[in-house]
């Protein structure tokens, strides 16, 4: 039996793009920060979110069957923080600038991409849902450089110089 600690230690050797998640809808507008996000399949264009059920913005996700995965930029690393736990929802959405897309799913200005979904099913594993999700709409910002969250930090990538 692998303990808990170790399996963590290893997963931080992953490294993996930082995203705000953020819903809106009948049960109100919320945000956390995520790693656990992943391509599933491409047709239909579908991707997953690893959501712990003991985060306080569950039940809001859970409500909604939408969310937006903003994936974020160099210079977000205050923002991906705030988004991280433990902070009001005011003071999260109030620290940046949103926009509003096809599902009414708050997109986060200055996103390196931004995937408007469809919570189109649920699986519980553990101690969290994995929500797979189908894209509605989609928004990319190819200007901005990369951000990689390793070894337990922050890491910026920089784009190619053509
Ligand atoms: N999948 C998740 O739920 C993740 C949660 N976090 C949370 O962010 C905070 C800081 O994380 P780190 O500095 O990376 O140190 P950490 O030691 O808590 O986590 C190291 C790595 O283990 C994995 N991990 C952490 N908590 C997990 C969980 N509950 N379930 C499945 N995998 C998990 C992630 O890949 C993470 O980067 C912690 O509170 C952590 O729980 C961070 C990354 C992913
Ligand atoms: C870099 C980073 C990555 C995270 N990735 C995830 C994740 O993939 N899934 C998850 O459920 N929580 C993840 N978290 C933790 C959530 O962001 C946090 O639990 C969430 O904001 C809810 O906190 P709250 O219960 O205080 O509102 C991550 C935190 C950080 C800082």
């Amino acid at each position: 039996m692998i303990e808990k600690q170790t399996f963590r230690d290893a997963m931080s050797c992953l490294g993996a793009a930082v995203n705000i998640v953020t819903t809106d809808g009948p049960a109100g507008r919320a945000g956390f920060t995520a790693s656990a996000v992943c391509s599933v399949t491409d047709e239909p264009p579908t991707l997953l979110v690893c959501l712990n059920r003991s985060a306080s913005v569950w039940p809001i996700f859970n409500r909604n069957e939408a969310l937006c995965v903003n994936t974020l930029a160099a210079g977000h690393e205050a923002l991906s923080n705030l988004f991280g736990g433990k902070t009001a929802m005011t003071e999260r959405f109030s620290a940046a600038r949103w926009r509003h897309g096809a599902t009414g799913c708050p997109q986060l200005e200055g996103a390196i991409v931004s995937f408007d979904c469809r919570i189109s099913q649920v699986v519980s594993v553990g101690t969290h849902d994995i929500l797979f999700c189908e894209l509605v709409a989609l928004e990319r910002n190819d200007d901005s450089h990369g951000l990689v969250w390793f070894d337990r930090g922050y890491h910026q990538l920089m784009r190619p110089a053509c």
